[in-house]
């Protein structure tokens, strides 16, 4: 696979069934299996297990919640694929959300150095963002994503009937990583995310909008799977948002991956203001509405040190020097922007005093 070309069928559809008999046909019977999580296989994935066993698909559940994305639970499904005959041309379907996509990803990208893996992501984050192109990974050493690859999935299933019932809580997570789509790429679609009814939702009308936000992952993911350019472009407000992440785990008061990213982008903002001059009319709007939607993330001086150390470990820093993405104007990003400790301080007392 090169380093610019789309490998993953992306497919939205409500027929699930009908949809992965088709790629299970692909593959030597028997060689298909399916890797879902807790919560997920109480609530969506039971409903299939007929489907499953009929076509002998068997199953490994791995227990939910972020703090399960870790080496453990990578080994569980290793330990499963290899005692069930799993071989090079057996195909791993992956039925979840974030967390589980990510990790059963980097389990089928290392299982006998790599075999094919489907996803079918159940929430909004995992179906707009995580699912769709190829990077897999889980924590380690406390650090979100430390160790993983880089590995498209043969094809992703988005289906918004999963979405009917996701909690608000969790809708408005994967909310954080669509507006980043629009903030980096499309006004226009940032525009249809600020008219979005929250409350009132219209699941055609989402499932427009989930395909506008996966198209803009798909062009940064096309012209760079590995991450060496314009992807960087995606990480918006990662740097300063997995670093929150990470304390609220530490400190035992864990939030929600796309909120983490909802507050790194609002602190990022500040850093693009004073580095890339990104308009104040624009800023105040963007913040204020981010904040609206978000609330805040209590941090104090005393946390600064511990975040400024877990950005020192993000995975586009180069030499010693933490890269940001920033933003010139609502669709204008700027790659690898250095920025000192004191300028960061900065916007981190700005997003404390919010
Ligand atoms: O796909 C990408 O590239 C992204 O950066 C998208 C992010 O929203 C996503 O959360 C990603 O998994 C973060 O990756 P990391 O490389 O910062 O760990």
């Amino acid at each position: 696979m090169g380093n610019s070309k789309i490998y993953s069928k992306i497919i939205y559809s409500r027929q699930l069934e009908n949809e992965l008999s088709e790629w299970i046909k692909k593959y030597p019977k028997g060689k298909v299996f399916l890797a879902t999580e807790e919560t997920v296989n109480q609530l969506r994935v039971s409903k299939f297990d007929h489907f499953f066993l009929k076509k002998g698909i068997q199953k490994v559940v791995i227990p939910s919640g972020e703090n399960n994305k870790k080496i453990e639970s990578v080994a569980k499904i290793w330990e499963f694929l290899s005692k069930n005959g799993g071989d090079r041309k057996s195909l791993l379907i992956n039925i979840g959300g974030g967390m589980l996509t990510d990790l059963a990803g980097f389990a089928a990208t290392t299982f006998k150095r790599g075999i094919d893996f489907l996803n079918v992501p159940t929430t909004l984050l995992s179906q707009v963002d995580a699912s769709v192109g190829g990077k897999t990974g889980i924590n380690f050493n406390r650090l979100k994503n430390e160790v993983g690859t880089f590995k498209e999935p043969v094809a992703v299933i988005i289906n918004t009937d999963f979405l009917q019932t996701i909690d608000k809580q969790n809708f408005t997570s994967g909310f954080a990583e669509m507006i980043k789509h629009g903030l980096i790429y499309s006004p226009e679609h940032l525009e249809e995310l600020k008219a979005f009814d929250f409350e009132n939702i219209n699941y055609d009308l989402l499932q427009e909008i989930i395909r506008h936000s996966v198209n803009v992952k798909e062009y940064f993911v096309s012209n760079d799977l590995t991450e060496n350019n314009i992807r960087k472009a995606l990480n918006y407000g990662h740097t300063v948002g997995h670093a929150f992440e990470s304390i609220a785990m530490e400190q035992k008061r864990p939030i929600l991956h796309g909120y983490a990213v909802a507050y790194g982008m609002i602190a990022e903002l500040f850093l693009s203001a004073e580095i890339c001059n990104f308009p104040k009319t624009d800023f105040d709007k963007i913040n204020g509405w981010l904040l609206k939607v978000y609330g805040k993330f209590d941090i104090s001086e005393k946390d600064f040190d511990r975040l400024f150390e877990l950005m020192t470990h993000d995975k586009k820093n180069e030499s010693g020097r933490i890269n940001f993405t920033l933003l010139r104007a609502v669709g204008k990003i700027e790659i690898n922007q250095n920025c000192d400790k004191e300028l960061i301080f900065d916007a981190l007392r700005y997003f404390a005093n919010l």
